[in-house]
């Protein structure tokens, strides 16, 4: 099953791993934000871990403008890096606090072992790699939130509470985004590995380190778990 046009390295990285992108995509704490029957404290959990989440993933892209290899490939982690911190932290905060949760309370949260185990992940993917090994680690974060909202866009319940998420990763603004980061992947490809790059052991590894991260973020749903 083909999935939204992020580019050609996404798309085969997504072909290689069905199975575990089926069950980050489709797990079901999205189909219960779909159908409007995921629990609101099972959301709450959720949105605790991903701050602590947040934070961590800011700190990866910072490390993709230290590793990059051109100013226009620094320029576009900077401006993710920027987004994150500046944007979506702030949002964050903001839906925690309408929900009843304080910042104290977030920043005093413990890391769970799967938020630990994801996000400590993907730095080490930067640290011991490359530039490449680490975008293969981050893509299917960026991109499998905006195939999650656009799905659920088209598919979700009318009356599910969970619409305001739905609609900020099935945003135009959000999806110009994935296009952009598929579009940052797939040159540096191209300017590294070259035209054969699908033919080069380097590229079944980085197609690994995409399935190791799916696999991660399948799992931190069940972060939502009582
Ligand atoms: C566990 C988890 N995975 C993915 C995202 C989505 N996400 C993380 S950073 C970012 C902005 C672009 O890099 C987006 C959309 C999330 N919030 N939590």
């Amino acid at each position: 099953m083909s999935g939204p046009d992020y580019g050609r390295s996404f798309a085969a990285w997504r072909a290689a791993c069905p199975g575990p992108w089926r069950a980050y995509t489709r797990h079901a704490f999205v189909e219960g934000m779909a159908d409007g029957t995921l629990p609101r404290p099972a959301f709450l959990r959720y949105l605790v871990q991903d701050y602590l989440f947040l934070i961590h993933f800011s700190r990866a892209w910072a490390l993709a403008v230290v590793k990059a290899g051109t100013l226009d490939e620094m320029r576009a982690c900077a401006g993710t890096v920027h987004a994150l911190v500046e944007g979506e932290m702030a949002l964050h905060v903001r839906i925690c606090a309408e929900a009843g949760i304080a910042q104290s309370e977030l920043t005093a949260a413990e890391e769970a072992p799967e938020n630990l185990a994801y996000t400590r992940y993907v730095l080490e993917a930067g640290y011991s790699g490359d530039f490449l090994d680490l975008l293969a680690a981050l893509a299917p974060c960026v991109l499998g939130y905006g195939e999650i909202g656009l799905r659920l866009a088209g598919a979700a319940a009318p009356g599910t509470p969970y619409r305001d998420w739905i609609e900020a990763y099935a945003s135009a603004d959000y999806q110009q985004t994935c296009r952009a980061v598929g579009t940052l992947i797939d040159e540096a490809v191209a300017d590294r590995l070259g035209e054969g790059a699908r033919k080069l052991p380097r590229w079944d590894a980085l197609a690994a380190r995409f399935e190791t991260a799916t696999r991660l973020e399948a799992a931190f749903w069940g972060l939502g778990r009582a």
